[in-house]
C-alpha cells in the first residue's frame, strides 16, 4: 500500500509511539508571534524552564499588532523581543523588518518540502503549500515544541481534493478555497489533512497555492499540502541554489514529498472549476458562501485587502489591475496592507501603491491588525466589510460587524461600487 505526502512527512520526523495513534515528530521549525508565544514564554519561565531546543530552527515576528496600539500589546511585544534576545534567535522580525506570519516565514525561506512545523497560530496550515505538514497547535504543544523540538499529532487522514478545468478570468485561488470550504463545510477536514492536487494546482504560483492550505483549518483541517514541484523550487531557489547543483536536482530531491498513486485517502472529491463564479461569504460561518452574483449590490462600508491569505504581491497586483485609473466610493473606506516588507517595496516598484493611494485607499504598514479586530481598521457596530480575509466570524473585525470574505478582485471592485460586486475582469 502507498503513502500520502503526509504519512511520508512522519515517517520520516517519528521519534516515538508513545499510544496508538500518537507519533511524536522530530519539528524542523517552531514559528513564534507575539499574541500566543509570550504566553508559553511566560509559562516555562515560571516553571525554570526558559530554554529553546535550537535557536537556529525557531523564527519569531511581531505582526498582530504593530505597532503596538496599547500597554498590553506593547508588553507582548517586549516578552518576545526579549525572549528572542535571550537565546539567540537570529530570525525575529521586529518592526520595520516584519510582516504577516504565514506572509513573511515563506518569503524568508524558512519553509521546504518535507518539513515538519508548528506555530501557536491557526493558520500555520498556509505553509503546506510548499510540501510541508505545518499544523497550529496550542500553549502546551508550543511549549514542548520550544523546549525539545517534538511534537504529537495522531495520524494523519487525508481527504484529496483534484481540481480539473480552467478557472475563468476573474476567478482566484480564494474563489476556489471558498467553494471548497462550502463543500467540505466548516469541520468537513477536521483532523484531516486537505491535499490539493490536479491540474489547476499544478498550474498555481506559490502565493496562490498558500492561499488554498491558509483556509484549510476554515474547514477544520489539521493542514493543507500541495505537491513540491518547479513552481516551488523556483520560488525557493536564491535559499536552495548552494544546496543543489540545478533546479532539476533539486527538484528530484524534493518530488520525495509526493503521495503514492496507490496511497490510501479517506476521501477524494473530484471538482471541475471551469463553470466556477467568484465567491463570497454571506452569515458568520466561511462555509456560507454563494456567487458573488447572488449578494451583490450588498451594502460595504469598508474594504480591507491584505492578510495572510490575501495580502501577498500577486493579490494587490489583482486589486490593482481592478483599481487603475478609478476611485472607490465616498461612502466606503479603503485599507490595504501589504503582508510583508518586501511586498509592500515590490507593490511601490510596480505602482501599485500608487493606484491604491489614487483610488483613495489607506496603505498601511504589515500587519495583521485588522483581520482579527485589534486595530488599523476595527469596524463599528452595524458596520459591513469586504475583505480578503479568512474569518467572518460575528464581530470578528470589530463587535456588532459583519465581514464577507472575497477574493482581492472582488473587493477592489466592490470598494468601487460602494457595494458587494463581481470584479470587470471577471465581466470581461
Ligand atoms: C492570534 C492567533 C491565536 C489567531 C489564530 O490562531 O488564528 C489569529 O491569528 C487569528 O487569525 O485569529
Ligand atoms: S492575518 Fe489574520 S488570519 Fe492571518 S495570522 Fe494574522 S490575524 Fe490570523
Amino acid at each position: 500500500m502507498g503513502k500520502t505526502l503526509a504519512e511520508k512527512i512522519f515517517d520520516a520526523h517519528r521519534i516515538d509511539m508513545p499510544f496508538p495513534d500518537t507519533h511524536v515528530l522530530k519539528l524542523d521549525r517552531v514559528f513564534c508571534h507575539e499574541i500566543t508565544t509570550p504566553i508559553a514564554i511566560t509559562d516555562l519561565m515560571s516553571r525554570g524552564m526558559d530554554k529553546v531546543f535550537d535557536p537556529t530552527k525557531i523564527k519569531a515576528v511581531i505582526d498582530h499588532v504593530t505597532p503596538a496600539k496599547d500597554s498590553k500589546t506593547a508588553e507582548q511585544g517586549k516578552i518576545l523581543r526579549d525572549w528572542a534576545r535571550r537565546h539567540g534567535i537570529k530570525d525575529f522580525f521586529d518592526i520595520g523588518r516584519n510582516g504577516v506570519c504565514h506572509a513573511i516565514f515563506p518569503e524568508k525561506g524558512f519553509v521546504r518540502p518535507g518539513y515538519t512545523i508548528i506555530m501557536g497560530d491557526s493558520h500555520t496550515c498556509t505553509h503546506g503549500a510548499f510540501g510541508a505538514f505545518a499544523a497550529g497547535v496550542g500553549t502546551t504543544d508550543l511549549e514542548v515544541g520550544i523546549l525539545k523540538g517534538v511534537c504529537a499529532f495522531r495520524a494523519p487522514k487525508t481527504i484529496k481534493i483534484v481540481l480539473n478545468g480552467t478557472p475563468k478570468p476573474g476567478v482566484f485561488a480564494k474563489d476556489i478555497i471558498l467553494f471548497i470550504i462550502k463543500e467540505l463545510t466548516v469541520n468537513g477536514a477536521t483532523n484531516k489533512v486537505i491535499e490539493f492536487t490536479g491540474p489547476v494546482v499544478d498550474e498555481m504560483s506559490m502565493e496562490a497555492r498558500m492561499t488554498l492550505c491558509n483556509m484549510a483549518i476554515e474547514a477544520g483541517g489539521t493542514s493543507g499540502v500541495c505537491y513540491p514541484d518547479m513552481t516551488t523550487v523556483e520560488y525557493l531557489w536564491d535559499f536552495i541554489k548552494d544546496e543543489f547543483s540545478s533546479k532539476e536536482e533539486a527538484l528530484a530531491e524534493y518530488s520525495k514529498w509526493i503521495s503514492d498513486e496507490d496511497a490510501s485517502y479517506d476521501e477524494v472529491r473530484e471538482y471541475n472549476v471551469s463553470d466556477l463564479e467568484p465567491m463570497v461569504t454571506f452569515g458568520f460561518k466561511p462555509d456560507q458562501v454563494k456567487p458573488v452574483r447572488e449578494l451583490e449590490g450588498e451594502r460595504v462600508d469598508q474594504v480591507y485587502i491584505g492578510s495572510c491569505t490575501n495580502g501577498r504581491i500577486e493579490d494587490l497586483r489583482a486589486a490593482a489591475a481592478v483599481l487603475k485609473g478609478k476611485k472607490i466610493s465616498d461612502c466606503v473606506r479603503g485599507i490595504v496592507s501589504p503582508a510583508t516588507p518586501e511586498i509592500y517595496s515590490i507593490a511601490l516598484k510596480e505602482g501599485i501603491i500608487e493606484i491604491f493611494q489614487e483610488a483613495g485607499f489607506c496603505v498601511t504598514n504589515p500587519t495583521c491588525g485588522a483581520c482579527l479586530g485589534m486595530s488599523n481598521g476595527i469596524l463599528a457596530e452595524g458596520e459591513v466589510c469586504a475583505s480578503t480575509t479568512n474569518r467572518n466570524f460575528n464581530g470578528r473585525m470589530g463587535k456588532g460587524g459583519m465581514v464577507h470574505l472575497m477574493s482581492p478582485a472582488t473587493a477592489a471592485a466592490s470598494a468601487i461600487a460602494g457595494k458587494i460586486t463581481n470584479s470587470e475582469l471577471y465581466k470581461g
